[in-house]
């Protein structure tokens, strides 16, 4: 006999729903307006945790938290989740990984990034260092959406780099967003993160955000042929903490060799 699902209730929100979220008007300047055209000083975008899990995988067993996220008042959302070790409820310092979905090589095993493989480097990371947590994001493509990325893949077919092919189909480089990652670390308790990646960008808009980043790790995984440009383009054109002709990562997030001087402490503790 099939059991009732228990869903927790929060400030008497349905969790399932975003339904105390109103839709926000934007002005000329994209800045949120009321329909009478007042400034909204309201914040529209909301994050809601809907259920935690357990799930054993090949790497160990994780929670995983679901939760709804709306930058538009809720017309419309996306589902972040949060793969979780340990209890870092409350913890500074916590490792963190912001991963945005590939479809390509996370469900296709698809060779021309390093994303799948930076997803698993975090899932060791956290299994084997607990506490920690991946915040995983639907945002194909850097934001773009998969649709695009395969317009994007097409003209790099072509020689366009990974930069030229989005700015030729007229779509910004990288347009994601992390205001879901600030909310989540609030809804968690997590007081200071370190966190798992090699994208200034990433620490720079977490930041902004109000997110406190103590500390990098860097999330480095071996060239091969098919992704040695893209990873290049990264570091040259985006800026990305890499060295271009060997990728190593420890656990440590310290140099595993002398040559590696883009990884000084430094680096590691800005
Ligand atoms: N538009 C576009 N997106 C890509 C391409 N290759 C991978 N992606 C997306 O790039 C995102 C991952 O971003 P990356 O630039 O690889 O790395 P990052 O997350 O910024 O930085 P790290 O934290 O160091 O991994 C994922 O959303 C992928 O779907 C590409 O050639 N074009």
């Amino acid at each position: 006999m099939a059991t009732a699902v228990q869903i927790r209730l929060r400030n008497g929100e349905d969790p399932r729903r975003l339904p105390s979220l109103r839709r926000a008007d934007y002005d000329d300047n994209g800045a949120q307006v009321e329909e009478n055209g007042s400034a909204i000083t309201e914040s529209y975008d909301k994050t809601l945790f809907v259920a935690e899990t357990l799930l054993p995988t090949r790497t160990g067993r994780f929670r995983l938290r679901g939760y709804r996220h709306s930058v538009d008042g809720g017309l419309t959302y996306t589902e972040p989740s949060c793969i979780m070790t340990g209890n870092p409820e409350g913890c500074e310092q916590v490792a963190v990984r912001v991963h945005d979905a590939c479809f390509t090589s996370e469900v296709l095993g698809s060779l021309k990034c390093d994303c799948a493989e930076q997803l698993q480097l975090a899932m060791d990371y956290i299994q084997e260092q607990p506490p920690g947590i991946i915040i995983y994001l639907q945002q194909e493509g850097r934001g773009i959406g998969l649709a695009n990325k395969i317009a994007a893949y097409a003209l790099q077919e072509q020689g366009y780099d990974t930069v030229d092919a989005n700015r030729a189909l007229g779509l910004p480089d990288d347009c994601r967003e992390y205001t879901s990652v600030r909310n989540i670390l609030k809804d968690l308790g997590v007081k200071s993160i370190r966190l798992m990646t090699n994208n200034p960008r990433k620490m720079t808009v977490l930041r902004q955000l109000g997110v406190k980043v103590t500390a990098r790790i860097p999330c480095l995984v071996q060239a091969q042929d098919f992704n040695r440009g893209y990873l290049a383009t990264k570091q040259s054109r985006m800026q990305h903490v890499m060295d271009g002709s060997y990728c190593y990562w420890n656990h440590d997030g310290e140099p595993l060799t002398p040559s590696a001087g883009a990884f000084s402490s430094a680096d590691n503790t800005d």
